[in-house]
């Protein structure tokens, strides 16, 4: 694990940047998952800002996107998929036919989530994955327990999630996830993650011990050899 310790929330998104357009110019329609979520908001802007100076940046990208919420009401604006649209898929130019996404209001997780599964079989794997920390250690929506599961799937929220931050303000909250798995996360070629915002210390100083236990998922990242840490160290 590289740990990389930087100043600021601008620091820490600059770094990533510098990371992901390294991959993105050596391989550039590269699968890159895209995270929702505050952590990794900051280098979706340097990612949008470069494409501002240079058209040409990412057009052959192709993206798919980590994990949605479920059960929401219809309407809501607390989806995933609104972040990321707004944040990254519809600056950066992202075509459909360069966009897998899971739909937050489907009638059919289960179904749909074999689908997503069936899109990473096809198009994977994951070059970039990018993901963020949940404060009880969650990576995407899989949440601590006894098992972890490895492929796309429909998940249930730890009442640490559904107490954390603008969730809990919610009238109708999420009832379920969909997520990737932690398979699909270990198997992508590369990974960042985020640690950034209120409440991740304690998470982050426990991804430090270097052991592995399904009820601290985002422990799993030592068992894969190339994961960039980016702290912004005002959390710590
Ligand atoms: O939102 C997502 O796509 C992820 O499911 C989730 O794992 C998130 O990365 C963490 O909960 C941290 O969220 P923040 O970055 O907003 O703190």
């Amino acid at each position: 694990m590289n740990i990389h310790y930087l100043p600021d929330f601008e620091t820490m998104s600059r770094k990533g940047f510098e990371l992901v357009k390294n991959e993105i110019d050596r391989k550039p329609n590269l699968l890159f998952c895209v995270a929702s979520g505050g952590s990794p908001s900051g280098l979706y802007s340097q990612l949008v800002a470069e494409k501002a100076k240079n058209p040409s940046f990412c057009n052959q990208l192709r993206v798919i996107k980590l994990d949605e919420w479920g059960g929401l009401e219809e309407g809501s604006t607390f989806t995933s998929e609104l972040d990321v649209q707004t944040k990254f898929v519809q600056p950066m130019g992202i075509s459909s036919d360069r966009y897998w996404t899971i739909d937050p209001f489907t009638a059919d997780p289960e179904g749909d989530c074999r689908q997503m599964e069936g899109v990473i079989q096809r198009e994977g794997p994951l070059d970039i994955c990018i993901l963020g920390i949940g404060v009880n250690g969650h990576i995407a929506l899989n949440e601590p327990g006894e098992v972890l599961k490895l492929e796309f799937h429909v998940c249930q929220l730890a009442e640490s999630t559904l107490n954390n931050g603008m969730i809990k303000s919610l009238k109708q909250p999420p009832t379920f996830g969909m997520t990737m798995g932690v398979g699909n996360i270990l198997q992508s070629k590369k990974i960042l993650i985020f640690i950034a915002g209120s409440g991740k210390k304690e998470a982050f100083e426990r991804l430090l011990k270097p052991e592995v236990n399904t009820q601290f998922p985002a422990s799993l990242l030592w068992l894969h050899p190339n994961v960039d840490v980016l702290v912004d160290e005002r959390v710590v």
